[in-house]
C-alpha cells in the first residue's frame, strides 16, 4: 500500500505543478500585455498663441513611463507665418487657417497609429485677454475658428482657450523645474528622491503684451491673489506668481510713446529719448492708441500722424520707464513689485526667457552676464546711431532693431526696481532653454492637464522589463516541460513496476 501511494502522490503533485505553471505563464503574458500597452512614443502639442505670434510645440515621452519625471522632451516647434491670432479681428478664420501649416508638419511626424491619441490644445495669453476686455465677441469668433481648424484634425483636440496670467506664470515655472528635475529626480539606486526646496527656480517671462513673475518666498505669501497653490508628486508648493498686464514689452513702448506724444508741446513732431539718433518712426494716432494699455487723449483723430525723432539719450529714456513702470507707488503692503502689486522679496535662482532671452541675446550677453558687463553693453548699444546699426545688422528686422535698445532699458527697470534684483542680479540667467527643450508655459500647461505630472509619487515599478519577462516566460514553460516529462514516465513505468 505505502509502496503504490508513492507514484499516485507525485503524479498529482506533477499535475498540480502543471497546472499552476499554465496559470503562471497566462497570468505572465496578461501582465506583460498589461504593462507594455502603450509601449510607443506619445506625443502631445500646444499651441501658444501669443500677442505677437502663434507657435506650435510638439512634444514626445515613452508610452509606458508615463508617471517617471524629466522623460517629455521637445520634438519640434513649428512658427505660425503672420501676427498673433488676435490681429485676425477682421478676418477670424484667417486665424484658423494660419494654424494649418504647422499641423500639418505635425500630421508628418506623429504616425498614423498614434494621432487620436494625441492630446491637442491651444492657449492664448494677453494679446487675447486685451482683447477680450475690448471687444469679447470678436475674441470669442477668433477662438471658435481656431478650434474649428483643430478639429478638422484627428487629433485628441482638448480645447482651445485663453488662458489666465496666474497659469502663465504658474505653468512657465513647472516648465523650467520639471525639465531641471527640480521636483523629484530618480536616483540610480531605484529610489525616487525629492531633491531640496531651495534648489527651485524662479520663472521671469517677458512677453510682448504681459510679464511674469513666479518664485517660491522665503515666507508665506500675504496675498491670496497671487498665492498659487499646488502639490507634485506628493510634496506641497506655494508660489508667488504675478502676471503684469499691459507690461509685455510692446505695450509698455506703446506706452511710452503716448507719454510722450501727451506731454509734448508740439504732439505731431516729438522726440523719443530711447529710439537712436538719426532713426525716425511716423505713425498714426491711431496704432498708439489702440490698446485699452494706454488712455486716449481728449480730443483724439485716430488718423492723425505723428513722427518721433530718436534723441538717444539713456538717462532720460530710463527715467522716462521709470515713470511709466511706477516704481515708487506701493502702499498696500510694505513689499512691492512695480505699480502698487503685492510682490514678496526675491528668492533663489531664476531663469529669464522669452524677451529677455531675445533682447539679451541680441545684444551678444552671456546668460549670466555681470550687472556692470550688461549695463556698459546696453550702454553703448544705445550710443550707435541708427545709420551704424542698419549698416551693422542689416538683416535684422526693423520692428525688432529699433526697440532693442528701449527694450534693454525697460529690462533693466523692471528687474533691478520693479522686482528688486539689485542685489541679486548674479541669480538670473538669461535662457532660451532647458534639455533642448524651449522654456515657456506650454510644457507645464500639457504636463498638468494631461496629468504628466501627479499629486502623488509615483510607483516605483512601471513594468517588467523584457530580458526579464522572457527568463520568467522560459523558466515557466521549462518547469511545465518537465512536469509532464515526469508525468508521462510515471504514467508509463510508475503503476507497473
Ligand atoms: N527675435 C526676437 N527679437 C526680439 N524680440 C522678439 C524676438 N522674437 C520674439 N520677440 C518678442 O518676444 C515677445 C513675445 O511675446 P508673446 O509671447 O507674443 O506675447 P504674450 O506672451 O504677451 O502674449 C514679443 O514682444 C516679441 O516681439
Ligand atoms: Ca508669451
Amino acid at each position: 500500500m505505502r509502496l503504490q501511494l508513492k507514484p499516485v502522490l507525485l503524479g498529482v503533485a506533477v499535475v498540480a505543478i502543471a497546472c499552476m505553471s499554465i496559470i503562471a505563464l497566462i497570468l505572465t503574458i496578461v501582465n506583460r500585455q498589461k504593462v507594455e500597452l502603450p509601449n510607443s512614443t506619445q506625443y502631445g502639442m500646444v499651441f501658444d498663441a501669443g500677442s505677437s505670434h502663434t507657435a506650435l510645440f510638439l512634444y514626445q515621452w515613452p508610452g509606458n513611463k508615463e508617471n517617471n519625471t524629466g522623460i517629455v522632451s521637445q520634438t519640434l516647434t513649428c512658427d505660425v507665418k503672420g501676427d498673433g491670432i488676435s490681429s485676425y479681428v477682421t478676418n477670424p478664420p484667417g486665424a484658423g487657417q494660419s494654424l494649418r501649416e504647422c499641423l500639418d508638419i505635425a500630421m508628418a511626424i506623429v504616425p498614423a497609429s498614434q494621432q487620436r491619441i494625441t492630446p491637442a490644445y491651444l492657449g492664448a495669453t494677453a494679446g487675447m485677454r486685451l482683447l477680450s476686455l475690448q471687444n469679447k465677441t470678436q475674441s470669442d469668433e477668433i477662438l471658435s475658428e481656431v478650434t474649428k481648424t483643430m478639429q478638422s484634425y484627428p487629433f485628441d483636440f482638448r480645447g482651445a482657450r485663453i488662458i489666465t496670467g496666474m497659469e502663465e506664470g504658474a505653468y512657465g515655472w513647472i516648465t523650467i523645474n520639471y525639465l531641471l528635475e527640480r521636483f523629484i529626480k530618480y536616483a540610480f539606486n531605484g529610489k525616487w528622491i525629492h531633491p531640496k526646496a531651495g534648489n527651485i527656480f524662479g520663472a521671469l517671462d517677458l512677453g510682448g503684451a504681459s510679464t511674469q513673475i513666479s518664485f517660491i518666498p522665503k515666507d508665506p505669501v500675504k496675498d491670496p491673489q497671487s498665492a498659487f497653490d499646488l502639490q507634485l508628486y506628493s510634496y506641497r508648493y506655494q508660489l508667488y506668481t504675478h502676471s503684469y498686464l499691459c507690461y509685455g514689452k510692446d505695450q509698455a513702448l506703446k506706452k511710452l510713446q503716448a507719454y510722450l506724444q501727451k506731454t509734448t508741446s508740439t504732439p505731431s513732431v516729438v522726440d523719443h529719448p530711447c529710439y537712436h539718433k538719426g532713426y525716425n518712426l511716423t505713425v498714426k494716432l491711431g496704432d498708439i492708441y489702440d490698446s485699452p494699455c494706454v488712455a486716449k487723449p481728449t480730443p483724439y483723430d485716430p488718423s492723425v500722424q505723428v513722427t518721433f525723432l530718436g534723441t538717444g539719450d539713456s538717462a532720460c529714456c530710463i527715467s522716462l520707464i521709470e515713470k511709466i513702470v511706477n516704481v515708487t507707488n506701493c502702499s498696500l503692503y510694505p513689499d512691492c513689485g512695480f505699480d502698487g502689486v503685492y510682490q514678496p522679496p526675491v528668492n533663489g535662482e531664476f531663469f529669464a526667457f522669452s524677451a529677455y532671452f531675445y533682447t539679451f541675446d541680441f545684444l551678444g550677453l552671456a546668460p549670466r552676464a555681470s550687472l556692470s558687463h550688461v549695463n556698459s553693453t546696453i550702454e553703448s548699444y544705445c550710443n550707435k546711431t541708427w545709420m551704424t546699426l542698419v549698416t551693422e545688422y542689416p538683416k535684422v528686422k526693423e520692428k525688432y532693431l529699433r526697440d532693442y535698445c528701449c527694450s534693454a532699458h525697460y529690462i533693466m527697470v523692471i528687474l533691478l526696481k520693479g522686482y528688486k534684483f539689485e542685489t541679486s542680479w548674479d541669480k538670473i540667467s538669461f535662457q532660451k532653454q532647458v534639455a533642448d527643450t524651449d522654456i515657456g508655459w506650454t510644457l507645464g500647461y500639457m504636463l498638468n492637464l494631461t496629468n504628466l505630472i501627479p499629486s502623488d509619487r509615483p510607483l516605483v515599478v512601471t513594468g517588467v522589463q523584457t530580458s526579464q519577462w522572457a527568463a520568467e516566460v522560459f523558466f515557466i514553460v521549462f518547469v511545465l516541460f518537465l512536469s509532464l516529462a515526469v508525468f508521462t514516465i510515471l504514467c508509463v513505468w510508475g503503476p507497473s513496476s
